[in-house]
């Protein structure tokens, strides 16, 4: 099992290039299930979800061809072409699906274009028990019969699903990703309302109007999407991935450092760049991308709750944190979309960090420095902010289980061994 090591105490300063977004491309991979026409995504980043979700495809005999993206800069991003035209089985099997929980999207894609689906319940994971029961009831309310037998989810809609008015009784990235999917090809109309408002699905909802669906509101809270009979094949470029650039943000700020992100978009990313303004680090927009460097002040104590976007996400939680264990002050995070997203606190403690959990409550008070040590990754964004508690920690820190790192994080230390950190895999 690979491990990363990380010597502390270096400034850093360069240029990173940001990805494609893991989450913008998953669900844009179960978008070509919609058409029998190939669709091709440019800008796909290289990381082993993306690989799953290929395998997930595979199996039900959709075609899938990598190659380098030649439209992309240096050796970044590529062109995945996905062709639907040749799926006949309709299973996801719990074997793949256990690895990877939006596998569940292609739920929505099988049942419209198909009818029928038989995919494996994803089950939880280290950041909570993650049920899909919105997805399932959204599916209902298109006229899909849902039956649960021996962990999986089989869905029919044998004369095709009916649009139709759908509250989310509360916001959900993947339901509202996946009823999306499946009201482009539902007879007549479908409302969803408070529905998700990530960039990521403003994303899918452009590369389903380029495949020729009809969709209103994206990027709103309601989305009224008219059902076509079927759609085309497309070309569409992957939005760059927040949750990557607001990482390596942090890893300038964390270090005192200065760093250009390549491609990030400062639209994407305003929580974020709010409260690391509050803390004095300074996120300007340059022409291609962000540039994150110290303002002069010291950094203070501040609140944040986790938040559907725009709000502050999630996903970036555990980075702010690492951050907030060196700032001046006390801070407190409230993580409010998963119950069990602490994980990291236990790791960063035994870096020395001075953090009181309550409930669903971190304090958090600024040390003036961590001390490297052997630290255990538990789920993907616990283990890039150890990765960063690292980069500002005396001596050196091991992270075991990179595994999880390597879900969402492209070439992670070579992206900042470019920008001076002491930074290096283990592979045993
Ligand atoms: C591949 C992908 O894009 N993953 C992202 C997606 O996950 P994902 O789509 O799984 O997250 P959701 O937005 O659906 O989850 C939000 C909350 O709703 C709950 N819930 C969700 C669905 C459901 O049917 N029932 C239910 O109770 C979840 O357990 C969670 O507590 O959005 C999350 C929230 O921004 C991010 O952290 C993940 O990185
Ligand atoms: C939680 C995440 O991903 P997933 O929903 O695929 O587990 C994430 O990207 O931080």
């Amino acid at each position: 099992m690979d491990r990363i090591a990380v010597r502390g105490g270096r400034t850093l300063q360069g240029t990173i290039h940001i990805s494609g977004a893991k989450n913008a491309a998953l669900p844009l991979m179960t978008a070509g299930l919609l058409s029998e026409e190939p669709l091709t995504l440019t800008n796909v980043p290289d990381l082993a979800d993306i690989g799953t979700l290929a395998r997930v495809m595979e199996e039900l005999g959709t075609g899938i061809g990598f190659e380098p993206d030649p439209a992309a800069p240096g050796n970044h991003g590529r062109r995945l072409t996905i062709d639907g035209g040749k799926v006949r089985a309709h299973v996801a099997p719990y074997d793949l699906v256990r690895k990877m929980r939006a596998s569940i999207l292609v739920l929505g894609p099988l049942l419209a274009r198909f009818g029928q689906a038989k995919v494996s319940l994803p089950g939880g994971c280290a950041i909570g028990t993650r049920p899909v029961d919105l997805h399932l009831k959204g599916m209902q309310q298109l006229g899909a019969a849902i039956d649960l037998q021996d962990g999986y989810v089989i869905a029919r809609a044998p004369k095709g699903l009916a649009g139709a008015r759908i509250r989310l009784p509360f916001v959900s990235v993947g339901a509202t990703e996946n009823l999306l999917m499946a009201a482009t090809l539902a007879k007549g109309e479908t409302v969803i309302e408070n529905a998700a408002r990530e960039p990521e699905i403003a994303d899918l909802a452009d590369c389903l109007c380029a495949m020729g669906a009809r969709i209103e509101g994206a990027g709103s809270s309601r989305l009224t999407i008219q059902g076509v009979d079927a759609l085309s094949g497309a070309t569409h470029a992957v939005i760059p991935d927040r949750i990557e650039a607001g990482s390596y943000a942090v890893a300038a700020g964390i270090t005192g450092g200065a760093i250009t992100l390549e491609g990030a978009r400062a639209d994407h990313l305003g929580a974020l760049i709010e409260v690391l303004d509050r803390i004095h680090i300074a996120v300007e927009e340059v022409p291609g991308g962000l540039h994150v460097r110290p303002k002069n002040g010291r950094h203070g104590g501040i609140d944040i709750e986790t938040q559907p976007h725009p709000g502050f996400p999630t996903d970036l939680q555990a980075q702010i944190m690492a951050l907030l264990t060196v700032a001046d002050g006390a801070s407190s995070i409230h993580e409010s979309i998963f119950e069990n997203r602490f994980m990291h606190v236990p790791e960063l403690m035994r870096m020395g960090a001075d953090i009181t959990l309550k409930g669903a409550v971190a304090v958090i008070r600024g040390v003036p420095r961590l001390k490297g040590a052997p630290v255990m990754a538990t789920d993907l964004r616990a283990s890039i902010s150890l990765v960063l508690a690292g980069l500002a920690a005396e001596g050196e820190t091991v992270v075991n289980r990179v595994y999880h790192l390597d879900r969402g994080y492209e070439r992670v230390e070579e992206k900042l061994g470019a920008c001076g950190a002491d930074i290096r895999r283990l592979s045993d």
